[in-house]
């Protein structure tokens, strides 16, 4: 694509202005702090619980998704490369596809972030990198540095892995304490963890398992699970310190990269939907929410199953919530602007794109872009009743089973 002879757009001077004023790495980078938090464990289960009590998914229209083949439909996706062995030049042609599709980003580890940089000078295509992938539990110093390295290195999109697993233990619970007590053992762990779960990766596709059962249900319905399922009935019990999660450092994590990482940098917190009951979503997306994200996003693509549409419809419902309620009429005190759903994880074809898309996702993390887009063009080109174009080399293969 020849950018030389247009003027550049918003987006482009957005980024130029970004790259303009970003830290240099080593010189500028000061101390790291962390955030306090703003309200007391208890304060956070009670606010929580009435985000459970009140998001419901509703039988409703299909969300209007970008016309298939626009440039809008293009900028949805976020092409991605996070498999540990990626090389150079995979991550090359990943730039050189996304800026030849019009994808909004390349989606690519700390490592590879500067190269990405440097290949997408000039284009609107912006490079997005991932912080704690894939398993979310290092601590929270570890995930602040890296957030803190891809950023001066010209980061303009961070997806951060939730530490899901505070999520599912009680305060109290031993193992949470270890982890707190003792952040570099946890480190290393993860370490040879996510390499095993690379290796092990079996690539799920969206939709194809049962979804996350939850305390929810339709008004008047006998529904149990699926895609309209989700309305809580009942809140979760009255919050006793001693049997509720640590919302606080989960806060102050998400806070302290926030806080780290000011707009225009976009902040995406992958929540590993598959790993979580339908309240633990809710729970997440309302700290996210207070914590000022732009988005929540379903999956690392590396742990359980990808995306599934009841959980890309529970979590925009949330974010539906979260952005009229307040404290003001009655909601929980969090914020009015609203996030937007990222549905990543296992979409691998146009009909996965579209069914997400419609459900209300904004973006999309996916491996297999260039399929998607290949489809699209078939779909289109079919409508119009013209032959095919042939098809052209594709990046994604599912039968070398990179990533
Ligand atoms: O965030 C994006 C995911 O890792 C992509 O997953 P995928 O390879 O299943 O499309």
């Amino acid at each position: 694509m020849d950018t030389s002879t247009k003027p550049p757009t918003e987006s482009q001077i957005l980024i130029q202005d970004f790259l303009t004023a970003r830290p240099t790495l080593d010189t500028e980078l000061g101390d790291i702090e962390l955030m306090t938090d703003r309200y007391t464990n208890q304060e956070w289960a009670v606010q929580i619980a009435e985000t459970q009590k009140k998001v419901r998914v509703e039988e409703k229209e299909k969300y209007e998704a970008p016309v298939v083949g626009s440039p809008a439909f293009a900028e949805t996706i976020d092409h991605t490369i996070l498999k540990l062995d990626a090389t150079a030049s995979q991550i090359d042609a990943l730039c050189s596809e996304a800026r030849t599709e019009g994808f909004k980003s390349v989606c690519v580890r700390l490592n590879f972030v500067q190269r990405c940089v440097n290949n997408l000078k000039g284009s609107p295509v912006v490079v997005a990198c991932v912080v704690g992938f894939h398993e979310g539990t290092q601590d929270t110093h570890s995930k602040l540095r890296e957030a803190r390295a891809a950023v001066a290195a010209g980061a303009f999109e961070l997806d951060v892995v939730l530490n899901h697993q505070i999520l599912t233990q009680h305060a109290s619970s031993k193992a949470q304490t270890e982890h707190t007590a003792n952040p570099s053992t946890s480190s290393s762990a993860t370490e040879s963890l996510t390499a095993l779960n690379t290796a092990a990766n079996s690539k799920p596709r969206s939709g194809t398992s049962t979804p996350a059962e939850g305390p929810y249900s339709l008004p008047g319905s006998s529904k149990s699970n699926g895609l309209h399922s989700r309305t809580s009935s009942k809140p979760d019990s009255t919050p006793d310190d001693s049997n509720i999660p640590n919302y606080s450092a989960i806060y102050t994590e998400l806070a302290s990269i926030r806080s780290l990482c000011p707009s225009p940098v976009t902040l995406k917190l992958i929540l590993e939907t598959s790993q979580l009951s339908p309240a633990q979503i809710l729970a997440a997306a309302h700290l996210a929410a207070a914590a000022n994200f732009d988005f929540i996003k379903t999956s690392t693509g590396f742990n359980g199953r990808g995306a599934s549409l009841a959980d890309v419809q529970l979590m925009v419902a949330a974010t539906e919530y979260l952005s009229t309620k307040t404290k003001n009429n009655g909601g929980s005190p969090v914020r009015g602007r609203k996030m937007q759903v990222k549905a990543s994880g296992g979409v691998r074809s146009l009909a996965d794109a579209q069914k997400m898309l419609e459900a209300g996702a904004t973006r999309l993390g996916t491996s297999s872009g260039l399929w998607i887009m290949q489809e699209s063009r078939k779909v289109l080109e079919e409508r119009e009743g013209k032959r095919p174009s042939p098809v052209s080399r594709l990046y994604t293969d599912d039968s070398t089973g990179g990533y």
